[in-house]
């Protein structure tokens, strides 16, 4: 049985776990479990009990990250923090059990993994305030900042210190449906390395890249949820005319995009052979498959990667 593909439920490390995959059900240790597939006994509980996390910003992608972080057991709420300037609104983080503060020190005082998830143009700021919190606590600096790089914040940093630069999605609110990269700078350890595989493969898809990758990637998965959700828009749009109700039609293109992904990912088949799988000679899909093609729709998803990618150089040059 693959264990990436089997449904484990277990609670902690003790007891019983029962994997199913479709038609095999299996129960076993979770020592065996971990033996067998070459895992470290060690991943999720030790971690939610041993670290600390802490996010300077509270919004939308530390909200998402923090939620997924809990959710998947890997960080307790207790161990949980955000900083944020008093007059925004964190409530969303709060609700999901992560204390907020109005100063950045106080949470990097708490934390041995700092998170930056403000906007680009306040990552310099912020690391100059916490300089010397970093260099004394030894903290390890993870930031989520599109256009970036490793080096501007080595810059102003007074004391050389181990960052991580990551670019995550949104989905990663649902473990499991996040896609995100990272890259380590040279004075990051491997454990650093694998510390940071750790908690993001929590939320989902998770690979090491070489950093001059990364604008590319925040072309494509960091930008593209706002992508898919316009396409399910769009799909939906086009069940309304042809008269379904819109909140049918909403589940309708919503699943189908759910499911068409599931098959990608599950299969490892190339898309296109898929795509050809669906179209029956003279049938449906190939009359949409045209009116898609007279649309442009490719030209604009290529068009939408490369112009989102070219904006995340351009940030990284101060732009
Ligand atoms: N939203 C997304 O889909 C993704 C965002 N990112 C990156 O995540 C970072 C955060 O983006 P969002 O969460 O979308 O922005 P946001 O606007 O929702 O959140 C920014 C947060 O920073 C806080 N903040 C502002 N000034 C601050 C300061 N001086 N000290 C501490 N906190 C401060 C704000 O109160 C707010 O809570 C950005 O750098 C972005 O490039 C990366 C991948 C995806
Ligand atoms: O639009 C942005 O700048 C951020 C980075 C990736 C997704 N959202």
């Amino acid at each position: 049985m693959a264990s990436t593909d089997a449904q484990v439920s277990c609670s902690g490390m003790s007891g019983i776990w029962i994997l199913k995959q479709e038609n095999c059900t299996v129960m076993v240790s979770p020592s065996a479990f971990f033996r067998a597939h070459s895992l470290e006994i060690t991943s999720g509980a030790e971690m939610a009990q041993t670290n600390t996390v802490g996010f300077v910003g509270a919004g939308k992608m530390a909200t998402a990250m923090a939620k997924g972080f809990i959710e998947s057991g890997l960080f307790h709420s207790s161990n949980t923090f955000a900083s944020c300037p008093a007059n925004w609104d964190s409530s969303e983080i709060q609700e999901a059990g992560v204390t907020v503060y109005d100063e950045n020190a106080q949470v990097a005082e708490k934390v041995n993994i700092l998170i930056l998830a403000v906007k680009p143009d306040v990552v310099k700021e912020v690391l100059q305030e916490l300089s010397a919190t970093i260099a004394k606590r030894n903290l390890l600096v993870i930031s989520v900042a599109a256009g970036v790089a490793i080096e501007s914040m080595e810059k102003a940093l007074e004391k050389p210190a181990r960052i991580i630069r990551v670019m995550p999605n949104t989905p990663a609110l649902y473990p499991g449906y996040g896609a995100c990269v990272f890259c380590p700078n040279s004075i990051c350890t491997s454990e650093d390395a694998a510390l940071a595989e750790k908690m993001f493969s929590s939320l989902g898809f998770c690979s090491q890249i070489d950093e001059k990758l990364i604008d590319a990637v925040t072309g494509l998965s960091g930008s593209g949820p706002a992508y898919v959700f316009t396409f399910i828009e769009a799909l939906s749009d086009g069940g309304v005319k042809m008269g379904l109700p819109r909140d049918l039609s909403t589940k309708l293109a919503a699943q189908t995009v759910l499911g068409a992904a599931k098959m990608v990912t599950a299969s490892g088949t190339h898309p296109a052979v898929l795509r050809d799988a669906v179209a029956s000679p003279g049938g449906t899909t190939i009359h949409g498959l045209h009116a898609l093609e007279q649309g442009g729709l490719r030209n604009a998803v290529i068009n939408a990667v490369e112009a989102a990618t070219k904006r995340s150089t351009e940030m990284g040059k101060g732009k």
